[in-house]
């Protein structure tokens, strides 16, 4: 396939992203736009400066930048425009679904109210599925710096929310910070009714991801990179039918890989793995969903069928309900037959 025609072909692709922090989405420019409605002073002056500073050496380097520029997010109106603009990237890319991450603490630490960025990002989701078609899931984040009180706190002011929360995860620092510090406010989830998902092995070693699968029980593995350093890990995977959330993208731009040409996607399909391609962060790593899925396709030379694979497991992989996984797939085949 030529350039355009891959791009072509998987914007037409029906696809889901499940790796995606809302707060990642926050573009330079509406960041601007929020700091200005909101009277916030930020640490820049054009939308260059920020960016020139988008430049990382590891996830704590793009971390400490990506708190900071949350703190432009105030009123349910930030979080609404904010998810919105993303569903809008989403759609133009040819996502049909997300299921999105968003980190309460960050926001609630700063003075907002729980409520308020709940209640922007469902207005958000509201919309984006009644103009743009395109349906979505939250899963609430616990900031594994932070400790376990802190987690259990922000899991008690979800609970008048629990209609509109599919799951919890665990994101920000991984090596300090171990999955098995949240075991008992990841059961606690769960037993509220709640799916589980876990970063492990972005820079963590295969040590977390097995504490991710043995003690969290987690129904998908954020990342998962470093579980290849372990043969045992990655048979066990294969077993489980764990679907890994891959973004490559970010991998890319936190240095976990020194070039797309050596990410290892393709190898982890060949494997057995259930790969997922996604965006993590789009404003700050470079590309929202076609691009990750197009850059890396152009990098390790995945096939066409692989390419669908990845688009199938997406939806597979998805907390959506059986019947609405089934139609999605039978969607791909159905565009796949035509192009
Ligand atoms: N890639 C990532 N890893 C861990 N925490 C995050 N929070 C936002 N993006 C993240
Ligand atoms: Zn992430």
């Amino acid at each position: 396939m030529t350039d355009t025609a891959l791009e072509t072909f998987v914007r037409g692709l029906p696809k889901a992203e499940l790796h995606m922090h809302i707060e990642g989405s926050l573009e330079p420019e509406l960041m601007f736009e929020l700091a200005a409605r909101n009277g916030v002073t930020l640490p820049f002056k054009t939308v260059d400066e920020i960016r020139a500073a988008y430049a990382f050496s590891n996830l704590q380097d793009f971390l400490d930048i990506y708190y900071q520029g949350a703190g432009v997010l105030l009123t349910a109106a930030d979080f609404k425009d904010l998810a919105l603009a993303y569903f809008r990237r989403l759609a133009a890319d040819g996502g049909t679904h997300a299921e999105i991450f968003f980190d309460p603490q960050t926001h609630t630490d700063r003075g907002v109210a729980f409520e308020t960025v709940i209640d922007g990002l469902v207005q958000g989701m509201e919309e984006a599925e009644r103009t743009l078609g395109v349906t979505s899931k939250l899963i609430l984040c616990f900031l594994r710096h932070l400790d376990e009180a802190s987690a259990f706190a922000t899991l008690e002011q979800a609970k008048p929310h629990l209609s509109r929360i599919a799951g919890v995860g665990l994101d920000s620092s991984e090596v300090g910070h171990p999955p098995a510090k949240f075991a008992r406010v990841m059961q606690a989830a769960r037993d509220l009714g709640l799916k589980v998902v876990a970063h492990a092995g972005e820079e963590g070693p295969p040590a977390y991801v097995w504490e991710a699968v043995d003690i969290l029980a987690v129904d998908r593995i954020d990342h998962g990179n470093r579980a290849l350093e372990d043969d045992c890990l990655t048979a066990r995977l294969v077993q489980d039918g764990t679907t890994l959330t891959v973004c490559p993208l970010s991998n890319l731009k936190l240095c976990g890989v020194s070039d797309l040409k050596e990410h290892p996607l393709k190898r982890m399909l060949k494997l057995g793995l259930k790969a997922t391609v996604n965006s993590d962060d789009p404003a700050y790593f470079g590309g929202y969903l076609l691009e990750n899925y197009v850059q890396t396709a152009e990098a390790v030379g995945l096939t066409r069928d692989e390419l669908v694979t990845l688009a199938k497991n997406s939806f597979t992989g998805s907390f959506l309900e059986e019947a609405e996984k089934t139609e999605r797939v039978a969607a791909i085949d159905a565009y796949v037959a035509t192009h």
